[in-house]
């Protein structure tokens, strides 16, 4: 997505949801300036591939994992966040992880020790995360939902799972298959490592999140030339 069009989605979800644009790029700023000191990975470092599985923490991911590691050599997989805690429990390792840093931290540390490349996103509401987390992780690439900086990307997406979308176009996909990302009103263990059921219902400001996510997902499909198969 341009990012004069992305800026236009952006405006709109910081007056829904009350964020401050000024603490976005405060944290933004930090994760530059942690790169610019730790080797920041830029988009020509991932992996590319016409073909992208992207894995987002929805009820369905359990039933859905068991599909990936049949065809997760057919593309590159991509697990949004917590999504990364049910594939490590299939034995697959992401390629790639698109997180917020608020997935279940040890397995994204363990995959990425395992060689899954971290895709960091920074905002206003997790800079204590970002100075916790960013020492304990490499082969990091940066995003902002701001004005990009030298090592923080830009490339539109909100949630964890729609930005993993939209990189996946970036790294060239022309096919893309969606697993666990049900959106709807349901949030399971790995999106809420914290959750002591396995499935419950999102409070409002997640199910507002889920929509936002489904209708980037649908911006891509109205404007973008990739095909993006839900799996089932
Ligand atoms: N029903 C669902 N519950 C949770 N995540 C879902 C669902 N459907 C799709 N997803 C995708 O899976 C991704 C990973 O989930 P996770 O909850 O870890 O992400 P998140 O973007 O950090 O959200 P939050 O800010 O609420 O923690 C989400 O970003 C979302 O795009
Ligand atoms: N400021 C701010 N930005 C976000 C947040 C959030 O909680 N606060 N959550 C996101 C992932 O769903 C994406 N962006
Ligand atoms: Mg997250």
């Amino acid at each position: 997505m341009k990012i004069k069009t992305w800026m236009k989605w952006y405006r709109k979800i910081l007056k829904d949801f009350g964020f401050k644009q000024e603490e976005d790029e405060k944290s933004a700023k930090y994760l530059n300036k942690f790169l610019e000191k730790h080797c920041a990975l830029n988009l020509d470092d991932l992996p590319h591939s016409n073909t992208a599985i992207v894995c987002g923490a929805g009820p369905s991911i359990e039933k859905h994992v068991k599909i990936v590691k049949k065809i997760k050599s057919k593309g590159i997989v991509i697990a949004a966040d917590g999504a990364t805690t049910a594939l490590l429990n299939e034995e697959i390792i992401p390629d790639i992880i698109v997180t917020d840093l608020d997935g279940y931290m040890p397995d994204i540390i363990k995959a990425n020790k395992l060689g899954s490349v971290v895709v960091v996103h920074s905002h206003g509401d997790n800079l204590k995360k970002l100075k916790k987390y960013l020492p304990k992780l490499k082969n990091i690439m940066g995003t902002t939902q701001s004005k990009p900086l030298k090592n923080v990307y830009n490339f539109g997406g909100f949630t964890d799972g729609d930005r993993a979308v939209f990189l996946a176009i970036k790294l060239g996909a022309k096919k893309i298959i969606l697993a666990g990302m049900d959106f709807g009103e349901k949030i399971t263990k790995y999106s809420r490592p914290k959750l002591s059921r396995d499935v419950e219902e999102a409070d409002e400001i997640k199910k507002l999140k889920l929509k936002y996510a489904e209708k980037l997902i649908e911006w891509i499909v109205d404007n973008k030339n990739v095909e993006i198969k839900k799996l089932r």
